[in-house]
């Protein structure tokens, strides 16, 4: 079957990362997809570079990166028929392992072999008339900030180190502002105030994020259903109060963390505070944004069971 690997030439490990590749498209060869390695020509670019590689006849395109590699393909895939299959190059790779995929790319690349297309919901973002979609994560507050002020050249030497280094610095420097979040829930509206909104796709997100998600703890990758972590003020107590109560599974203890089963919701900047928006890690702009889930969203390959 016809596919294209895509990856970013300019993540970090460059001539390595070329060898690699060519050991991923050997194993995918081996489990009947006949790749062709393409590099992304600039940020944001992968989506346009997807659907034209759709439209000449790919069948699967497979993201060679990490949970923002994959989130700039996908912009391509929606509304396609071809699928999308991911092979874990990033630093975090939380919807690969949501896959069950090893981290070694081409250990995950054989697996491909058993896995099948299962068309899957996806998140939706909307800033004005721009449109995003989402895999893993959005959200609107401290994590949008802290994507905004992520420096590439620390993520490249640090990975995940660097996030970590950046939140904790945010944090003791930041006011963070209250906004308003809408929500809309069968049929019903409801407006609360928050420091933090955060939709979570994956059961675990890894690492020190890794309860960021909410209390349930599973996948919703595949399932129909959205559920939002709202954080109210005040965000010295609730962003620390949110972040361990997540690691040891007990949010639904916490009283300043809401977590509710949305068809969507809008998050809106009181006054003229800035508001940054995050999709997937990657920064996309200011609120006022709208969030949503779009049923028939694209086809990814999955484990057969
Ligand atoms: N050819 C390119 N040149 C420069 N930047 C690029 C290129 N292709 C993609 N990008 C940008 O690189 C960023 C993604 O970087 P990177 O590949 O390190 O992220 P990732 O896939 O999420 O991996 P990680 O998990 O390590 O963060 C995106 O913001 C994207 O717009």
């Amino acid at each position: 079957m016809k596919a294209v690997l895509i990856f970013n030439p300019a993540a970090g490990g460059r001539a390595e990362r070329r060898e690699l590749l060519e050991r991923v498209r050997g194993a995918l060869a081996s489990v009947g997809y006949e790749g062709e390695i393409v590099a992304t020509t600039g940020p944001g670019s992968a989506g346009a570079q997807v659907a034209g590689a759709v439209e000449v006849g790919a069948r699967v395109v497979f993201a060679c990166g990490g949970d923002g590699t994959v989130h700039e393909v996908m912009q391509g895939m929606v509304g396609t028929d071809a699928a999308l299959g991911v092979i874990p190059f990033g630093s975090a790779n939380a919807l690969a392992r949501d896959l069950g995929l090893p981290m070694d790319p081409v250990a995950a690349a054989r697996m491909q072999g058993g896995f099948v297309p299962r068309r899957v919901p996806v998140g939706r973002v909307e800033i004005g008339d721009a449109v995003r979609y989402f895999a893993v994560m959005a959200g609107a507050g401290p994590d949008g900030a802290l994507v905004y002020k992520m420096i590439a050249g620390d993520k490249r030497r640090l990975g995940r180190f660097a996030y970590y280094v950046r939140a904790g610095w945010m944090f003791v420097r930041r006011r963070f502002r209250e906004f308003d979040v809408e929500i809309a829930s069968g049929g019903r509206t409801e407006t609360v105030r928050a420091v933090a909104a955060m939709v979570v796709r994956v059961a675990d997100m890894g690492g020190l994020f890794r309860g960021l998600g909410d209390s349930v703890q599973r996948s919703l990758v595949g399932r129909m259903e959205m559920r939002v972590v709202i954080v109210r003020a005040p965000a010295l107590v609730s962003l620390p109060l949110w972040f361990c109560t997540g690691w040891v599974g007990m949010l639904g203890w916490n009283p300043l963390v809401r977590v509710v089963s949305v068809d969507g919701f809008r998050c809106v900047p009181v006054g003229e505070a800035r508001l940054d928006v995050q999709a997937d890690g990657e920064w996309i702009g200011q609120a006022p944004v709208r969030v949503s889930l779009v049923e028939d969203g694209v086809w990814l390959l999955m484990p057969a069971q």
